[in-house]
């Protein structure tokens, strides 16, 4: 913004700026959108009890749609995930202590943050990013002072807002970016305090598939050449090239939503390939078919599976065979060994 306004030149700043909004906003209202919908779909699986945030609660109201009742499949999938990232990410800070980093792109309006903090986890800093239009809903409701419990008392310092797109608050950052924008992500994370020389958990949940491989790709390297310790999280669907996929993807294009990154998710070898090619030394990748069968907890398996009753198991299993968790490790020089973890 301040660099158009630098221009003295009111019309040209203004077509400038409305190209840019064009290129790197409008045109992705419904990639903006599915936050709606995996907002929409943890509320309905939380109300369930499938598990607790009690943080959800400021969000859902800024969802477009009232959220409905989801097929048992799709509360079972969101459970599956939700249990499968926090466990990688709470092993990560135990591992690393108070200077652990985490940067979560595209994090929507998820609530990792708080749930760690209600967990009791301690680390260095967390930093969330995505449009500017997302992160300036994001906290505007996170600052709903007639809510509880109120989010802004999980922050280790009082928050400092700029440019209502913008929120540091100590151990807490939401910042606007478009992560296909090197050069303001860059600077965007940097004013974090960001620390080169520190561990980094990148997690990416849904993200990459909404822009082209060549572009995560530079993203990634970004990451792999600025930081040591650097390791990521990537859930994003896999096996997208037989009928069933074939049913997602057109879904997905009836609401107006591309997937130009579909190439990286067309099997469990190309998933793990854009990783290598980013700079990576270490990818381990599972289906959540997986994940959900050998390595979650048993007891909540059960636990969840008594919520609502399926008819039919095989359609749970083909869908979360569509999905799957990258674990991405760059070690070089490292002294911190990120390699055992694991979704829990
Ligand atoms: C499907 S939602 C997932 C949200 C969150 N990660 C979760 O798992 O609940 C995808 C998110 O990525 C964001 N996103 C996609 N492409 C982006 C880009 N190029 N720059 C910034 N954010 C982006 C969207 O705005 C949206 O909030």
């Amino acid at each position: 913004m301040e660099s158009e306004a630098d221009l003295g030149d009111g019309l040209l700043s203004s077509t400038i700026g409305c190209r840019r909004r064009s290129a790197s906003v409008s045109d992705d209202y419904s990639v903006q959108k599915t936050n709606d919908d995996a907002t929409e779909s943890k509320y309905a699986a939380i109300q369930l009890k499938y598990w607790e945030d009690p943080f959800i609660d400021h969000f859902i109201h800024g969802c477009n749609d009232m959220p409905h009742r989801r097929d048992p499949e799709i509360s079972r999938g969101y459970w599956a995930r939700t249990a499968a990232v926090f466990s990688i990410v709470e092993q990560f800070v135990e591992k690393v202590g108070p200077s652990a980093q985490i940067v979560s792109l595209g994090a929507g309006f998820d609530t990792l943050y708080w749930r760690l903090k209600q967990k009791g986890c301690n680390f260095g800093r967390y930093i969330e990013v995505d449009f500017a239009s997302v992160t300036a809903k994001k906290i505007r409701l996170l600052r709903n002072p007639h809510k509880t419990p109120d989010l802004a008392s999980f922050f280790s310092e009082k928050l400092a807002e700029s440019h209502h797109t913008d929120l540091h608050a100590g151990d807490y950052h939401i910042v606007a970016s478009d992560l296909r924008q090197l050069k303001e992500l860059e600077t965007k994370l940097f004013t974090t305090g960001l620390n080169k020389a520190e561990p980094l958990l990148v997690i990416a949940e849904c993200v990459f598939v909404y822009m082209t491989v060549a572009q995560s790709t530079e993203l990634l390297k970004f990451f792999t050449s600025n930081f040591q310790n650097v390791s990521v999280i990537n859930y994003e669907q896999v096996n997208m090239t037989d009928k069933f996929s074939q049913i997602m993807t057109n879904n997905l294009n009836s609401r107006g939503i591309v997937l130009p990154g579909i190439t990286a998710c067309e099997n469990l070898e190309t998933q793990k390939q854009r990783f290598l090619d980013s700079g990576f030394d270490y990818v381990h990748v599972w289906t959540m078919d997986k994940i959900y069968r050998e390595f979650l907890d048993k007891i909540e398996v059960a636990r969840i599976e008594k919520i609502e009753f399926l008819d039919e198991k095989e359609l749970l299993s083909q869908l979360l065979d569509h999905y799957c968790i990258v674990n991405a490790v760059k070690e070089a020089n490292s002294k911190l060994d990120f390699k055992n973890i694991t979704p829990k």
